[in-house]
């Protein structure tokens, strides 16, 4: 039924598979979220930034998880099925059976995971080409993309993996694989992270420049020469054996996917905003930057006609809302970063104790007592002498810079709880000073941007919420359901179900404003002095390790 004027009970369901957890929901066609339910999934780590997870370990949550939604309710109702996931490598021999992507032959660990950096010296390689297809991932190839991981498969475990290999997926296609036996692709995973064109195809130069000529050899059968919009409908949608591993009905529609950052922004971007004070309101959607929150943070910008910004990912044409180009910044590690700081804190077994006993998450306990000690002082004030750079695991955006490590400066000789709550005040900060590096960075090249649309594990957290608020000085919008991401994924079942004539339809159905938190203006000029340190801490890194070079 086009134009979204389906019955009421027509349902969709959205399997959103992050970092740490894969999550389900089931949602109706006013995008709410009527039953959740989550799964951790293993991860491994066998060395140093190499991380690796199974993709049947994956299948199996996504299947106890969307089992546990629809409990209950009549699935004749259900309509279409979305899947996002993160951007990891799937490894599959020509029989559809894990191959192992480690030394140890371990097949089950057949996942490279995105924020795999054990392609170093294939990436570096590859950007030495300075091959025209850099241009579409912001002037520098990223480690975390497919091809320098791939080149790595074949260099290093040419007889256990790459020679036996037959199917390399995105993990949002595998996913859709594996519910429809199709192997079609979907346009978002090839044009992000497989240097796919939307209008030119696959560049043969490039595979044969890098040392990937296999893949034009065949015709790009193992990567994927098969793409199709996110949301469209996959072949006879759910086979009766994946039907009957997710406790849905055969048949019913499935889509082709999304990397869980666009799914979040397909999940927030759209929102009627009309009524809550906000610039945006009067102003083109491309004003709207989605900051897609989790493990990590992507920051995803659209526009009418392509933009270059150095070190910011795209354009990508069509590939997160059909029609507009994409600009994704982002930042490898953010909730990642405050959990390893705070974990890895003397104080942190006295503060879990605490916020055990009170039956609070350990980030609303800190956040209180960061209000508890802030005396007459806004809290951002706590950190005046105490600075981090948050490039943990390089940067992303807008460096391009994969040897960038962290740094903090003002530590003292105490280790108390006071301490570890202002050091986690000041990772939130310097996250937020990292968003604000890349706005200023989208804006110099031609985006126009006025408000933030947060959402992802972390737009949980208040204090992260108001500080990217005082930081950007721009409003952050959060929507009416926490887990957009997963509205996303149900955006994309809702239009392969054929109930909306367009993605954008559904997004503008489905996706609805909660809350808005407006910049405290008034503690502007002490942002803006703590953002002038941020900027040294980085102009003083590159100084020490040019020292240390002998340069
Ligand atoms: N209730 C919460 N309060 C504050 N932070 C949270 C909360 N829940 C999750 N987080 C943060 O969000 C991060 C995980 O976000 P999530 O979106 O679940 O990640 P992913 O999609 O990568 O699996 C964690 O690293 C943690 O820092
Ligand atoms: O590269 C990305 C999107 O393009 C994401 O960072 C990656 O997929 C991980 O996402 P998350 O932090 O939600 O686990």
């Amino acid at each position: 039924m086009p134009g979204g004027d389906q019955e009421p009970g027509s349902y969709y369901v959205g399997v959103d598979v992050g970092t740490g957890s894969v999550r389900a929901a089931l949602v109706d066609q006013r995008g709410i979220i009527l039953a959740f339910a989550d799964q951790p999934i293993n991860r491994w780590e066998p060395q140093f930034n190499h991380h690796e997870q199974s993709s049947e370990d994956i299948w199996a949550a996504c299947c106890v998880v969307t089992k546990q939604v629809v409990q209950g309710i009549d699935v004749n109702q259900i309509r279409g099925l979305g899947f996002d996931a993160t951007c990891s490598l799937v490894v599959l021999d020509k029989q559809f059976r894990p191959l192992p992507v480690n030394h140890e032959g371990q097949s089950h660990r057949n996942i490279i995971m995105w924020l795999d950096h054990r392609a170093v010296s294939q990436v570096h390689r590859i950007n030495e080409t300075k091959h025209h297809v850099l241009q579409c991932v912001g002037g520098v190839m990223s480690v975390e993309m497919q091809a320098p991981k791939l080149l790595w498969l074949k260099e290093n475990l040419r007889e256990t993996c790459w020679d036996k290999a037959g199917h390399f997926f995105d993990l949002p296609d595998f996913l859709s694989w594996k519910a429809t036996g199709v192997t079609a692709r979907s346009l978002c995973s090839l044009v992000c992270k497989w240097t796919y064109s939307a209008e030119k195809g696959w560049d043969d130069s490039f595979w044969k420049m890098v040392g990937l000529e296999d893949f034009v050899a065949d015709n790009y059968s193992k990567i994927g020469n098969q793409v199709l919009p996110p949301g469209a409908s996959l072949g006879n949608g759910l086979t009766p054996e994946a039907a009957k591993d997710l406790g849905l009905p055969a048949g019913i529609a499935v889509a082709a996917s999304l990397i869980d950052a666009h799914a979040g922004g397909l999940g927030v971007i759209g929102a009627d905003v009309r009524g809550y004070g906000l610039a945006c309101e009067g102003q083109p959607v491309t004003s709207r930057l989605a900051v897609i929150c989790g493990t990590s943070s992507c920051h995803m910008g659209i526009s009418k006609d392509p933009i270059f910004v150095p070190g910011v990912w795209g354009p990508y044409f069509s590939a997160m809302v059909p029609g507009f180009w994409l600009n994704e910044g982002g930042q490898s590690v953010t909730g990642k970063l405050i959990d390893h700081m705070v974990q890895g804190h003397a104080a942190f077994p006295e503060l879990q104790a605490k916020a055990t006993a009170r039956c609070q998450s350990v980030y609303a306990y800190l956040n209180s007592h960061l209000d508890l000690i802030k005396k007459a002082r806004p809290v951002g004030f706590l950190t005046v002498d105490l600075h981090v750079w948050p490039d943990f695991h390089g940067n992303r955006s807008p460096l391009a810079d994969l040897t960038l490590k962290g740094m903090v400066t003002g530590l003292k000789l105490s280790q108390d709880l006071d301490d570890l709550a202002i050091l986690y005040l000041a990772t939130v900060q310097a996250i937020a000073f990292g968003t604000r590096l890349i706005v200023e960075a989208m804006e110099a090249a031609g985006h126009s941007l006025s408000t933030l649309f947060l959402c992802g594990g972390l737009s949980k957290n208040h204090l992260f919420v108001q500080m990217h608020a005082d930081i950007t000085g721009m409003p952050v919008v959060l929507s009416q359901e926490v887990e957009s991401v997963l509205v996303g994924a149900a955006i994309l079942g809702a239009c392969a179900s054929g109930d909306f004539a367009s993605v954008q339809e559904a997004m503008a159905r489905m996706s609805k404003v909660g809350k808005v938190v407006f910049p405290r203006l008034e503690d502007k000029r002490y942002y803006d002095k703590k953002y002038q340190v941020f900027l040294k801490l980085v102009e003083h890194q590159k100084e020490y390790a040019a020292i240390m070079k002998g340069e």
